[in-house]
């Protein structure tokens, strides 16, 4: 289709890197005189508005959406590389090609910038968000920009109508060149043009603030990929570590009140089904999870904090080299990191990612991010097993195993990803390129006000889901009562439930206790903690017995290869409903959610056996 085809209409075109402003100064230059349809065959919005130039005439200008390469990733990227080669049926090429820059990410906007000047078009630049970057302390230099580009370059700032007039004069001037030949420059690849980007934004910004200069320093030691990983990692260390180090005196006064509630009840209430009730299920029950709330929060404290101060973004940045080494995207690594406090938000998350694949890939290994409901199961056999010794200064064994555990989890996530990359989801790893926010320093009152909120989902979860599942797993240990002499596990319904399930759980090191406690854990997985502590309780006639801790039945009851084995189930299974209910409205059928329990089934079965085995040979 030729340029000068009659038929069509003239067009130009707004292109950018996502986020440039490239439908504000749509708007500022179309006003209201706007249409809205479909690109045929696609669900991708066709705006359109008319552009009246500077000494008469008018075109028809298109707000393309925003793409990071000509190499068309997600549909919405397809359009662009369409459009601007018109190879749209019954559209036109564009005349005119208006190249949308944030000035403050010049280095990164450059990038898409040089790939499109490569098609030779007539092209002008705007550069917009020139107040941003006046904020961030940069002093650009549009003349130096341009002799570089070796096109206009005109400063705007959209929101504002800044240099809205000068950009409508620059694209008059440039359509009155449209009917010259096309003249394609040098093609470079992506790194090249990266380089490129690099030296023409240098040479554009004049000046730059300390603080400007401040934050690239810290920037270049963080992002820097051989000391920014470690850097990384010794955070997350840390962070465990203080999970155990910080919490323990807040968990011990908890336990304390659990403690004197379970007291006052026994010395209060006549003995009988009500007592029963109120000790051995609410109290050593729904108690045994509460007593985990310091330890989630002090998690969730660091968390936020990175989210706060800007440093998560950069942790995704570094990541997005791990994950292109097992077929993902650095676009995985945001939902991935959300389902450290729970997969469902996270796999919710994962609507950004344009590749379905990529998509699909990263929903089913969602769940092997180690999600803070497993928090209270791991800290409770860890306290039970794992002596409070420090094996460096500071560096203390509990949080060492907590942060193996977690280790584990992402090592299993990245092993899974590229066995299905390989099969199920095969297919080539799409590019990501990403924004980095501003470092701040992190307010009081937000970090305060998040805190609460996950505190809040805590003890809701422990009030109500937990409480149900453990009540009902109360009344099904409870009756039939045991005669004289029996015990009270052995004769109820769901000492036979477990008596079936060992069966097939035996082999791999799980006593009837556990058997029983995963099954109610399908509902959420912290009541596995509630459900041991409930069952131990009932099963026992010995009030003081009755009234210990669940940590210590456990040490007292299980051999640590069954512990070991325990943890590793915790690592893989899919202990959730709500996770793959989920997963099926997020892919639109039963068949991934199956293919996703049952693979993690499979795994955590396999895990949990060569632990407890391996244990068992080492004579552990
Ligand atoms: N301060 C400032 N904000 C701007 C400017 N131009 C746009 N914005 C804001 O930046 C945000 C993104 O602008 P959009 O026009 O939606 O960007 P876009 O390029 O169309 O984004 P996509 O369609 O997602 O590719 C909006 O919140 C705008 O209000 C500017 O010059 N200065
Ligand atoms: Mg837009």
């Amino acid at each position: 289709m030729s340029r000068s085809d009659p038929a069509l209409h003239r067009i130009a075109a707004l292109v950018g890197n996502p986020n440039s402003g490239k439908s504000a100064l749509f708007n500022a230059l179309t006003g209201a005189r706007q249409k809205i349809a479909n690109y045929a065959g696609v669900t991708v919005e066709r705006k359109a508005g008319r552009l009246a130039l500077p000494g008469g005439g008018s075109i028809e200008l298109l707000d393309l959406p925003g793409s990071y390469s000509l190499d068309a990733a997600s549909p919405d990227e397809e359009v662009t590389r369409k459009v601007v080669h018109g190879e749209f049926a019954g559209e036109a090429i564009p005349e005119v090609l208006i190249v949308v820059l944030d000035a403050a990410n010049l280095e990164q906007h450059l990038v898409f910038a040089q790939e499109v000047l490569e098609l030779g078009h007539p092209t002008v630049v705007a550069l917009n968000m020139v107040d941003l970057a006046e904020r961030d302390g940069l002093t650009l230099d549009p003349a130096a920009l341009s002799e570089a580009l070796g096109v206009p370059v005109i400063p705007t700032v959209a929101v504002r109508r800044k240099g809205i007039t000068e950009l409508a004069a620059a694209i008059a001037e440039a359509k009155s060149h449209a009917d010259e030949a096309l003249h394609s420059r040098w093609r470079l690849t992506q790194p090249e043009r990266r380089l490129s980007a690099k030296h023409m934004a240098r040479g554009a910004i004049l000046s730059k603030s300390t603080r400007h200069t401040v934050e690239n320093g810290i920037d270049r030691t963080l992002l820097n990929p051989w000391v920014g990983p470690v850097i990384l990692f010794a955070i997350l260390f840390v962070i465990f570590q203080a999970v155990f180090a910080w919490a323990t005196p807040f968990a011990d006064a908890l336990e304390g009140v659990v403690g004197s509630f379970t007291g006052f009840v026994t010395d209060t209430v006549p003995p009988g089904l009500v007592r029963d009730f109120l000790t051995e299920g609410v109290l050593a029950g729904v108690g045994s999870v509460v007593v985990f709330l310091p330890q989630i929060v002090i998690l969730f404290f660091f968390i936020l904090l990175m989210e706060a101060s800007g440093y998560m973004a950069r942790a995704a940045f570094l990541m997005d080299r791990l994950m292109a080494g097992v077929g993902l995207s650095g676009k995985s690594f945001i939902p991935l990191l959300s389902s450290f406090a729970c997969a469902i938000p996270g796999i919710m998350a994962t609507r950004s990612i344009s590749d379905p694949k990529d998509r699909l890939t990263t929903i089913l290994i969602a769940p092997l991010m180690t999600c803070s409901a497993r928090l209270p199961v791991y800290a409770v056999i860890i306290a039970a097993f794992i002596p409070p010794d420090s094996v460096a200064p500071g560096v203390g064994l509990q949080g060492l195993v907590l942060f193996a555990l977690y280790v584990a989890g992402i090592v299993g996530a990245m092993v899974v990803a590229l066995v299905l990359r390989g099969t199920v989801t095969k297919g080539a790893a799409s590019g990501f390129i990403m924004e980095l926010p501003r470092y701040q320093l992190p307010r009081i009152k937000d970090l305060a006000i998040g805190l609460w909120q996950r505190a809040w989902v805590f003890l809701r979860r422990a009030g109500t889901i937990i409480f149900v599942a453990t009540i009902a797993l109360w009344v099904l240990l409870s009756f039939p009562k045991a005669e004289p002499g029996e015990s009270q596990m052995d004769s109820s319904i769901a000492g036979h439930v477990a008596t079936g399930l060992a069966v097939v759980l035996e082999p791999i090191g799980f006593n009837r206790q556990i058997s029983l406690a995963l099954i109610p854990a399908m509902a959420a997985r912290e009541v596995a903690v509630s459900a041991l502590a409930t069952t131990y309780a009932v099963d026992t006639d010995d009030e003081d017995l009755a009234a210990q801790a669940v940590t210590e039945r456990i040490a007292a009851d299980w051999s640590l290869p069954t512990a070991l084995a325990f943890l590793a189930w915790f690592v893989f299974a899919p202990q959730c409903l709500s996770t793959i209910a989920v997963t099926r409205r997020e892919t639109n059928g039963w068949k991934w959610p199956a293919f996703m329990v049952g693979y993690l089934f499979v795994l955590a079965y396999v895990f949990a056996g060569i632990t407890y085995w391996s244990a068992v040979a080492l004579g552990l």
